[in-house]
């Protein structure tokens, strides 16, 4: 087995996460499971090149004993069964105590989609969940406020996200070649925090994003099955929550847990990926797919709502929590309209979701906790989750699934310019540093950019006529790009604008935005 090479600027503390016990742990897992993960990556490109020829998707017909089978996940952890509010966010130091302090059940540590994988973040990031661990985590601003842990003994329980299949991280090498990202966000993690979360009575928990197949999840189940011996910890200690945010995963709900069955939590329904994933497959599929504004699309859309309800009743069938996704409104505590108007919003969405049968849900801000909070109290009244909540009544199609066409909302040049301002202020955040922003009072991270981007390129390779008669081609796309940069002030640099324009216009599809930033990132020396 190669030793991992660092190649990366210093960060301070680093020498507490990068031990060599740590690293040679990374190795052997990227040893074992890099091929199969390059396999895995070939089978979306194929997948999805199959998806552009015949314009549709099905429940896989190798499968079908799966799915009719009479089967559960393992039962679920006791401190992992009331979920009713889960907050997410980054994981620096500041914001990390603010989210243990928030009074909600579960943070998500996000080192995704929340997170730029600058190489201080990510080291960063796993000296944060450390220090949490072991009830160390403490926080000066530059201004002398400072920041502790309010009441260790009622913090949420912390699941962190490690990045996606697709991401190499370029600052660590085995044999010349960079490690995979997932492998380094989980091994350095378990390596450091398993024992220590078993021994307080929790356990290594993690939410598991962007999974495109069943495959996929049975190579996280296999990493968790070697990674469990390999530090001699029981079997089944790993529990996931999996992210249903690609088309093609809610085609395999049942896949994904039974290939997960002794280390499964739960399925969350990510609808920004999941918007993405579905005009990413389909964007060159005809007009009849193309989505309304982005702002537009909400979850009572019929294909929305056939999602979150296969999503509820997939799970309640085998034991696993449904948890709730983002409402992107964000508050203010500077403006009471801001306020007023988010509150409505994310109480709107949660109740619905509460009412479909969800145990949980997401919240952007630690003022939404009480918001998420007081709608699940209200519907669970005394239990813990609505497990019990089995809705028989739902039956899902594939053309369900699908029914994009029954969207509704209108395409219009505000929305193409939203797209293009909120697209390149996100990217200028994400190169500084910030993957997650608020911008026009919503939260913006890079699964709701990548929508942005994407809309873009489809209506432009579908020639969408806007509500002012203009049809979107590249030249307007062009002309809105230099007009909304320049009125942008100078808040929005040129590779931002660059990289905006590339994922947007570029005739070959680029498969995911960060993977494009990251080449800038790494241009820059971070
Ligand atoms: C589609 C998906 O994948 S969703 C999941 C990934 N995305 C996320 O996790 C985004 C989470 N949210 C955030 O990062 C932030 O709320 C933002 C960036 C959108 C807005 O943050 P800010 O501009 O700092 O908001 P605001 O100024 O109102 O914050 C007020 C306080 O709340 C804190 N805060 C805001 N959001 C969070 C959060 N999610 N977690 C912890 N603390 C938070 C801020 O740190 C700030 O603390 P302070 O008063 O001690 O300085
Ligand atoms: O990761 C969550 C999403 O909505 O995307």
């Amino acid at each position: 087995m190669d030793r991992l090479e660092i190649s990366a600027p210093p960060v301070p503390r680093s020498e507490e996460v990068l031990t060599p016990e740590a690293l040679a742990f990374v190795a052997d897992l990227d040893a074992r499971f890099h091929d199969r993960r390059d396999e895995l990556l070939a089978a979306r490109r194929e997948r999805r090149a199959e998806t552009a020829r015949t314009g549709t998707l099905d429940f896989l017909p190798g499968t079908a004993d799966v799915r009719a089978g009479d089967w559960t996940v393992a039962a679920v952890p006791a401190d992992l069964r009331d979920r009713r509010v889960e907050i997410t966010g980054p994981t620096d130091p500041k914001m990390a105590i603010n989210a243990l302090n928030s009074g909600a059940r579960v943070w998500l540590a996000d080192l995704e989609d929340a997170n730029t994988p600058h190489w201080r973040n990510v080291v960063g990031g796993q000296l944060t969940l450390r220090d949490a661990v072991r009830g160390q985590l403490s926080f000066t601003s530059p201004e002398g406020k400072h920041y502790a842990v309010a009441d260790p003994a009622r913090t949420p329980v912390v699941l962190p996200r490690p990045r996606g299949w697709h991401f190499d991280e370029a600052h660590l090498a085995a044999g010349g070649r960079p490690v995979v990202a997932a492998l380094v966000d989980f091994g350095l993690h378990f390596f450091h925090n398993a024992r220590e979360l078993l021994a307080g009575g929790s356990g290594p928990y993690y939410y598991l994003p962007k999974l495109e197949s069943h495959l996929e999840a049975r190579l996280w189940n296999d990493v968790f099955t070697h990674a469990e011996a390999a530090l001699g910890v029981p079997h089944g200690s790993v529990r996931a929550t999996v992210l249903i945010e690609t088309i093609t995963a809610a085609f395999e709900m049942d896949e994904i847990l039974f290939e997960l069955r002794e280390h499964a939590a739960g399925l969350n329904a990510g609808r920004w990926d999941y918007l993405f994933s579905i005009i990413k497959n389909f964007r060159d599929a005809g007009p009849a797919f193309t989505l309304p504004d982005r702002n537009a699309v909400t979850m009572a859309a019929p294909m929305m709502k056939a999602y979150s309800d296969l999503l509820v009743r997939t799970c309640h069938r085998r034991g696993a929590f449904a948890i709730g996704g983002m409402a992107a409104f964000i508050p203010s505590r500077r403006d009471p309209e801001v306020n007023e108007r988010a509150f409505a919003k994310v109480r709107e969405d949660k109740t619905r979701e509460a009412s479909a049968g969800f145990d949980g849900s997401w919240v952007a801000h630690p003022d939404l906790v009480p918001v998420c909070a007081e709608v699940f109290d209200g519907v669970l009244a005394g239990r813990d989750n609505q497990l019990d909540v089995l809705r028989d009544d739902v039956a899902v199609s594939a053309a369900d699934l699908l029914a994009i066409d029954r969207t509704p909302g209108e395409r219009t040049e505000q929305g193409l310019r939203g797209n293009v301002r909120i697209g390149m202020q996100y990217l200028h955040a994400w190169l500084s540093g910030n993957g997650a922003a608020g911008i026009d009072n919503l939260m913006e991270d890079a699964a709701t950019a990548e929508i942005s981007r994407s809309q873009v390129w489809q209506w432009v390779h579908n020639g969408v006529r806007l509500d002012t008669g203009e049809v979107v081609t590249h030249d307007l796309v062009e002309r809105i790009v230099a007009e909304e940069h320049t009125a942008l002030d100078g808040t929005v640099d040129d590779d931002a604008r660059r990289l905006f324009v590339e994922c947007a216009l570029d005739e070959d599809y680029p498969d995911f935005l960060t993977l494009q930033a990251y080449d800038v990132l790494l241009a820059r020396g971070d």
